[in-house]
């Protein structure tokens, strides 16, 4: 039988691996990477479900690449905003990010991007800024880490 011994790892200790990559943004990108997302949320292809998403993201050298929503009649090939973002991102060569906003519109309520596009996103770092916004610009802020705890990403967590 293997003699090694239970070894608890601090919940939340992957959050600590990545800080390189952690920077605050300046009023001013947050602001106009928010805009970005509420321009690309107006190319929402959503005849479905009726509910535009824009996403914006921000690249390690400050480029801002966009995403909307796509549906298709097929209704579980849409590709979320946010996905379509990240994706297009890697066909421009970029694999680090600063941040993200996300803008869609749900009454009073913030709206955080679904399990596939968290899962997505944890493939580029858990800690990177992601802003939920509403059209009238409010925002809530939050990383990727903290959409997907304990997550089954290339940052996790390796025990030496
Ligand atoms: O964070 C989200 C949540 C939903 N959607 C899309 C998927 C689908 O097209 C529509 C309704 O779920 O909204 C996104 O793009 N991002
Ligand atoms: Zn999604």
């Amino acid at each position: 039988m293997a003699s090694s011994k239970l070894q608890q790892v601090a919940a939340g200790a992957h959050d600590a691996t990545t800080a390189e990559m952690h920077k605050q943004l300046s009023d001013e990108q947050l602001g106009d990477l928010i805009e970005a997302s509420l321009e690309s949320r107006e190319n929402s292809y959503s005849p479905y479900s009726k509910f535009k998403v824009g996403a914006a993201l921000l690249t390690h050298d400050d480029t801002v690449i966009t995403g909307c929503n796509v549906e298709n009649i097929s209704y579980g090939l849409s590709n979320c905003a946010e996905r379509t973002a990240v994706f297009r991102a890697v066909v421009q060569g970029y694999r680090k990010f600063k941040a993200i906003a996300i803008t869609a519109e749900m009454g009073n309520k913030f709206v955080g991007p679904c399990g596939a596009c968290r899962q997505v996103m944890a493939e580029f770092g858990l800690d990177w800024e992601v802003y939920l916004a509403m059209p009238n610009k409010s925002y809530m802020k939050t990383t990727v880490g903290k959409l997907l705890p304990d997550s089954f990403s290339p940052d996790w967590v390796t025990l030496g």
